[in-house]
């Protein structure tokens, strides 16, 4: 079942560019960052109930997906983390087509394996774990 309610994008300027892009398109397609996939996840803001939306790189393995709050490696886990670990039933869209997920944090052996998936999708997020102590959480999303 799609989340339903109001929804706001981020206030950031390029994510706000390409987010608009996505909904103008139809596609994640229509945007990348260095030529790596992009997928947009909506989730329920933990404040304000809101639905928000942000645009996260692609991590996909026969069929499953993870997502990444590495925030380029700010001492600070994004905001849409704390909306997950709040909600944890999600929105994906990769490409035109937007499923319904149960997002779970994954950590130990589990987290190494998604890790380097993630890295292998997109190879800056070594590099933002090295830029700071913070352990970049990763969600596994399992289908509703
Ligand atoms: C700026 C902030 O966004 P954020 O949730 O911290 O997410 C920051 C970034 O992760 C987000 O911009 C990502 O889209 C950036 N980003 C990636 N970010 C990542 O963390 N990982 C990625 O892989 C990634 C890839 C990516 C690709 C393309 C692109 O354009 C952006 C990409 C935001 O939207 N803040 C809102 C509030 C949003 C919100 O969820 N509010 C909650 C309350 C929050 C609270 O105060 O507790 C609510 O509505 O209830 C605001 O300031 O109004």
């Amino acid at each position: 079942m799609p989340l339903e309610g109001e929804y706001e994008i981020s206030p950031t300027g390029w994510v706000r560019e390409q987010t608009e892009k996505i909904f103008e398109t139809g596609t994640t397609e229509s945007v990348d960052i260095k030529g790596r996939p992009v997928v947009l996840l909506t989730t329920r803001g933990a404040k304000t109930g809101k639905l928000r939306k942000v645009p996260l790189m692609r991590v996909e393995h026969e069929g499953d997906y993870a997502i990444v709050a590495s925030l380029g490696g700010a001492p600070k886990h994004p905001v849409w983390y704390y909306n997950v670990k709040a909600d944890p039933h999600v929105e994906l869209q990769d490409g035109t087509e937007s499923r319904d997920f149960k997002a779970r944090e994954v950590t130990g052996e589990e987290k190494a394996i998604w890790w380097e998936r993630a890295v292998a999708a997109y190879p800056d997020y070594a590099d933002y774990q090295k830029k700071t102590t913070r352990e970049i959480p990763v969600f596994v999303l399992e289908p509703l």
